[in-house]
């Protein structure tokens, strides 16, 4: 029988272009590697300056070598190498770094590439790649690696300001209930809102910037979520209501150790793809310590503290008596010069017989290490899937952008951790890490480790993970066979 078109034709070639942080190169070098896994050509866009990071600390050249014809390309962010990047100024900047000087850049990568890309899989958050791909008539699928919850509540913000529930009238007003964003009217409140919601110009221009990347979504071929239909099943299905192709593929990171084990018999836990150096020594540390008796502490690659705040984190630290291993990632201590190292280098003296301390953490390790109960944590969307995936609570404190929502759906839908939105007091901290590590230890321990059973079985044969990712390649083989038009040829929807 004559075979069939698509294992005659070449691999579809895939162009992966991630938003150029750490937290976006996190889960798309993944899913790239999922892609490579599964026969493809792929070709990984990063800015300049992140592949710069990437290859000094990780050895992606031997870890990619076994996939034939991945390739890392990499395009300016429109800032010089030497500039700093501090605080948020890929919001500050976007318009006009990323959207003028990373578009041009990526078309003319686009418009020379050989051979020519049949998909690209773009970050949601960079709406300039989907103009470019309708204008090259190249299929694009967003894939946004925040909180599917967070997309629906950016997607809904117009609806909230229309209903009048915004702006937020005071701090009195913080804990109304919001009634506007469909399926989470039990719980959203305003203080759970992207802190960006806080301003009291609705004009804002960063609102505007959220809104108009989310709502643009709709016009992708399709959408890449990190997550499973058992953990975010509910919001899914609004998601759906505007973005009909939705793939809900994740948690990326165990999938990738799922299928890496089954063809390679090995998980990627050697390889980081982590833009600091990686400090290992903690590993040491945490192998001399009881199970689950460290509190892990680490608030991802673009929080930033106070002096104040970070002493304060310290003594409530300090003062619950737990063993704690500390992240404090370079120059993300606010204060005049030296002042952010000096600190450090001063808590580090007195937390020898409590704590250890390092600048960057091999952080699935971590997790995953049986000394490891808890983690403090910002609630950054990767952090918040590994805490799930390895069964650690948490104590969220977040900072921007999605966390809000992310640490309200921890502690309030999932019950899998306390959230301390809001508050940077040593009393406080203190009470929540004994509460986690030893007075409700036990009923954390429980629900954290249903839901690690849940998740994980998504990413496993037969999980709706596994399967969606399969349907996704399937996808995008046919795809590639150029059939005219109807580019996704399978009709019937693909949630499960
Ligand atoms: O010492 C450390 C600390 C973190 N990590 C890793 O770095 C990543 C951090 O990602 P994430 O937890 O998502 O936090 P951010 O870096 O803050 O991520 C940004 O991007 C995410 C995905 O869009 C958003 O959910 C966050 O709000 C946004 O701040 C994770 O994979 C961690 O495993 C380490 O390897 N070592
Ligand atoms: C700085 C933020 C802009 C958008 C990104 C994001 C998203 O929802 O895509 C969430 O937080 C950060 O990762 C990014």
């Amino acid at each position: 029988m004559e075979k069939d078109r698509s294992s005659q034709a070449p691999p579809p070639h895939v162009l992966i272009f991630p938003f150029p942080l750490q937290g976006h190169i996190n889960s798309m070098i993944k899913l790239a590697e999922l892609l490579a896994l599964a026969g493809f050509k792929l070709t990984f866009l990063n800015s300049h300056y992140n592949h710069e990071r990437l290859v000094k600390f990780n050895n992606i050249a031997a870890h990619f070598e076994r996939y034939q014809g991945f390739e890392f390309k990499t395009i300016t962010d429109g800032l010089p190498l030497d500039h700093p990047r501090s605080g948020n100024w890929f919001l500050d900047m976007y318009e006009e770094a990323l959207e003028l000087k990373m578009k041009p850049g990526l078309r003319e990568m686009l418009e020379n590439i050989s051979p020519p890309v049949d998909c690209i899989i773009a970050d949601g958050f960079s709406g300039f790649a989907l103009d470019v791909a309708k204008e090259l008539e190249i299929p694009i699928i967003y894939f946004r690696t925040s909180s599917p919850f967070s997309f629906w509540v950016y997607y809904s913000i117009p609806d909230i300001i229309q209903a009048g529930e915004l702006p937020i009238k005071g701090s009195e007003d913080m804990n109304r209930l919001l009634t506007t964003v469909p399926g989470m009217e039990t719980y959203l409140r305003c203080r759970d809102l992207p802190s960006f919601c806080r301003e009291t110009d609705i004009e804002d221009s960063i609102i505007k910037l959220y809104v108009k990347q989310t709502r643009k979504s709709p016009q992708a071929d399709a959408l890449i979520l990190n997550t499973a239909e058992e953990l975010d099943g509910p919001i899914l299905s609004q998601i759906r209501t505007k973005c009909p192709r939705v793939y809900a593929i994740g948690p990326l990171h165990a999938q990738l150790n799922t299928r890496l084990k089954a063809k390679h018999g090995e998980s990627y836990d050697h390889f980081s793809n982590t833009l600091w150096e990686v400090d290992k020594s903690c590993i040491f540390w945490l192998d001399k310590q009881p199970n689950r008796s460290v509190i892990y502490v680490s608030f991802g690659s673009i929080t930033s503290t106070s002096r104040e705040q970070l002493v304060e984190l310290w003594y409530g630290l300090l003062n619950s008596k737990t063993k704690f291993l500390l992240v404090v990632r370079p120059n993300s201590v606010i204060g005049k010069d030296g002042e952010g190292e000096d600190v450090v280098v001063e808590l580090m003296e007195k937390s020898k017989d409590q704590g250890y301390i390092v600048n960057w953490a091999p952080q699935e390790a971590v997790l995953n290490h049986p000394a490891v109960g808890g983690f403090f944590t910002h609630n950054g969307w990767n952090s918040t899937l590994e805490s799930i995936v390895a069964g650690v609570p948490m104590i969220c404190w977040p900072y921007f952008a999605d966390q809000q929502l992310n640490s309200r759906v921890v502690s309030e839908v999932w019950k899998i951790g306390l959230d301390m939105k809001d508050v940077c007091d040593r009393k406080i901290v203190e009470k929540m890490v004994n509460d986690v590590m030893v007075d409700q230890k036990e009923e954390f321990v429980q629900s954290a480790a249903e839901m690690a059973k849940v998740t994980n079985q998504s990413v496993n044969v037969g999980g709706s993970s596994y399967s969606n990712l399969d349907h996704l390649i399937e996808d995008i083989r046919i795809m590639s066979l150029k059939t005219p038009k109807t580019k996704f040829l399978r009709n019937e929807s693909i949630s499960i």
